[in-house]
């Protein structure tokens, strides 16, 4: 059944941050580009939603709507909801003033980037990072840096040794780990992780992911995981939200989205993911290049690329269909998407 582009109410799922219409808008040669376009979907509260797109395909957009950080001179319109508790008014995170965004950014909603490097300054003790931080929100620096210690300890580190050092005297996955802790410093609910272990070799990025479970259950977090690496997130995400072209194309459990698809786009970027089980002749890559922002296509930002595509699909934007329990997909064609783009059994494990 079809369903209108975005999701209404509350969800019985609970939800802490709801995004509802979304859109980023900047001025690219001379039109309105949009780097969103019209995105809905909740983080559900306890819940780690991985949200995978190619390069330029707006994940950092996202993320920085939802904290309403979006760079200048680009424009967030639509709604950010987050719920502090589960019975609690929602907080209209774009109406908030600039006192109250810094409030609602580390102490409720935290952000980690890729490349802990250029997080850090060079020339300030990793120790001085944290001091600062919860200087800078009024917390009590002797209890916030007994809880530095431990979520260091957390992840693995060796708390003296860390605070004492300069971020370039540690290792690449030593500094996203000392980054991690820094981000729940101040006890956040939400943890938005930008592509945290893009930089990293597999092995570090594995065992951050699997730090990461433990540490989302011990400090109750909500964490959005933003990446390009759809088999990475697969193993860690509850759920996965799929990202085309500043559109979301498919949103549904990670067990469902990797085993049961129903988008033509989710289907081929899961048979163009190397897998170390399938053989390399069954990897294919998606033909084409996504649309730059500024010349989007008008129906469904996939259509130019999709072997199901018909003119219904380049003249008019998809609505959601419920395809299963939990899942939903944003294609006319939904349900020729299984035979038209056939997957090898066990692409990915979810
Ligand atoms: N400051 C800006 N001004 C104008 N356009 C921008 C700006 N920053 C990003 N964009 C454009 O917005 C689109 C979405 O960018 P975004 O950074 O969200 O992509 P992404 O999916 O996070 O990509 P990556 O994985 O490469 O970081 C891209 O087409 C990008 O070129």
């Amino acid at each position: 059944m079809p369903r209108e582009r975005h999701e209404t109410g509350r969800d019985a799922s609970d939800p802490i941050v709801e995004v509802r219409n979304v859109s980023v808008t900047y001025d690219l040669e001379n039109r309105d580009a949009m780097v969103l376009d019209d995105v809905s979907i909740d983080l559900r509260r306890g819940e780690i939603l991985g949200v995978v797109g190619e390069s330029g395909s707006g994940k950092s957009m996202l993320a920085n709507a939802m904290m309403d950080a979006v760079e200048e001179p680009g424009i967030t319109t639509g709604e950010v909801r987050y719920y502090p508790e589960s019975d609690a008014a929602p907080i209209n995170v774009l109406d908030l003033t600039d006192e109250e965004l810094r409030e609602l950014r580390w102490e409720e909603i935290s952000m980690v980037f890729q490349g802990a490097l250029s997080s850090f300054n060079p020339t300030m003790k990793i120790r001085g990072h944290f001091e600062e931080t919860l200087k800078a929100h009024d917390y009590d620096v002797e209890e916030g840096m007994e809880r530095a210690r431990e979520l260091l300890s957390d992840l693995y580190l060796d708390p003296d040794r860390v605070l004492d050092s300069y971020s370039h005297e540690l290792s690449g996955g030593m500094s996203q780990r000392a980054l991690i802790a820094l981000s729940l410093i101040l006890e956040p609910e939400v943890l938005l992780m930008d592509e945290p272990t893009a930089a990293l070799d597999l092995l570090m990025q594995r065992s951050i992911l699997s730090l990461l479970d433990d540490i989302k259950q011990k400090y109750d977090l909500s964490i959005l995981f933003i990446t390009h690496d759809l088999p990475l997130v697969a193993g860690l995400a509850d759920r996965l939200a799929i990202l085309y072209a500043f559109e979301l194309a498919e949103v549904g459990s990670t067990e469902q989205v990797v085993s049961n698809s129903q988008h033509p786009y989710t289907r081929a970027l899961l048979k163009a993911v190397p897998n170390l089980d399938a053989p390399l002749s069954t990897m294919q890559p998606i033909e084409g290049t996504a649309p730059n922002p500024a010349h989007a296509p008008s129906g469904c930002h996939y259509a130019p690329r999709c072997p199901l595509a018909t003119e219904e699909c380049h003249q008019e934007q998809p609505p959601w269909f419920d395809v299963a329990d939990d899942q939903r997909t944003a294609c006319f064609h939904h349900d020729e998407a299984e035979e038209a783009v056939a997957l090898e059994p066990g692409v990915v494990d979810a």
